[in-house]
């Protein structure tokens, strides 16, 4: 995976603030590229990342019953404006075959796959495909509810709309009754 050019950015930057007519050398701004340079190489640092890495830790355990992380918070990036977005997300899955995983690991696996340029239905869609790839469970269901911030700040101004996106996989694609017991989780 490429390494992040801080230099890069930094140069980049630069000339961001040349270009809307500000001084970078005056004092409030001569240290900014370098901290740009350093925050985005923090909040894009899940490029150099497989979320599927994070499912090395599995546990033989005979339950292939629902497992459900919820309420995990996630800051990502829209890489329409690159202006964040960002909110929970609740991650499902039904083992199979003794293959669990560490309930941590889902969280890190959002992590990974959130600390990119994103559009909510991808990290959503990826976050459900390296579990079903990694634990080849009987089903996973994945739901993200977000706020963007190219939606509040600028633009359209809607502050407080949520949007919210799902993916399902296995199981979960066919039993409506999985899919309730879920969002019923997911609620209380
Ligand atoms: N599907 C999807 N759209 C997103 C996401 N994040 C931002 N967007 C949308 O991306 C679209 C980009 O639209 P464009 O018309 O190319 O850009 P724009 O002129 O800045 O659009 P406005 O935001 O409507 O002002 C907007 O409708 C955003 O709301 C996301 O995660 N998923
Ligand atoms: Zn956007």
């Amino acid at each position: 995976m490429p390494e992040i050019n801080v230099e890069q950015i930094e140069y980049a930057v630069r000339l961001i603030l040349e270009a809307i007519g500000e001084d970078p050398n005056r004092e409030g701004l001569i240290d900014t590229p370098k901290r740009v340079a350093k925050m985005y190489a923090e909040v894009f640092a899940g490029l150099k990342e497989d979320p599927k890495q994070h499912f090395q830790t599995v546990f033989s355990e005979e339950h292939e019953e629902l497992v459900l992380v919820k309420d995990i918070p996630f800051y990502s990036m829209c890489e329409h404006h690159l202006v964040p977005f960002f909110g929970v997300a609740h991650v499902a899955y039904i083992p199979r075959e003794g293959k669990v995983t560490g309930l941590s690991k889902l969280a890190r696996a959002v992590e990974a796959v959130a600390r990119r340029p994103q559009l909510q239905e991808r990290i959503t869609a990826t976050v459900a495909d390296s579990i079903v790839e990694a634990l080849e469970p009987h089903g996973v269901m994945v739901v993200v509810e977000a706020e963007h911030m190219c939606m509040t700040m600028r633009g359209v101004k809607k502050p407080g709309a949520k949007t919210v996106t799902t993916a399902v996989r296995g199981v979960f694609e066919t039993d409506a009754n999985a899919r309730s017991e879920v969002f019923s989780l997911i609620k209380a």
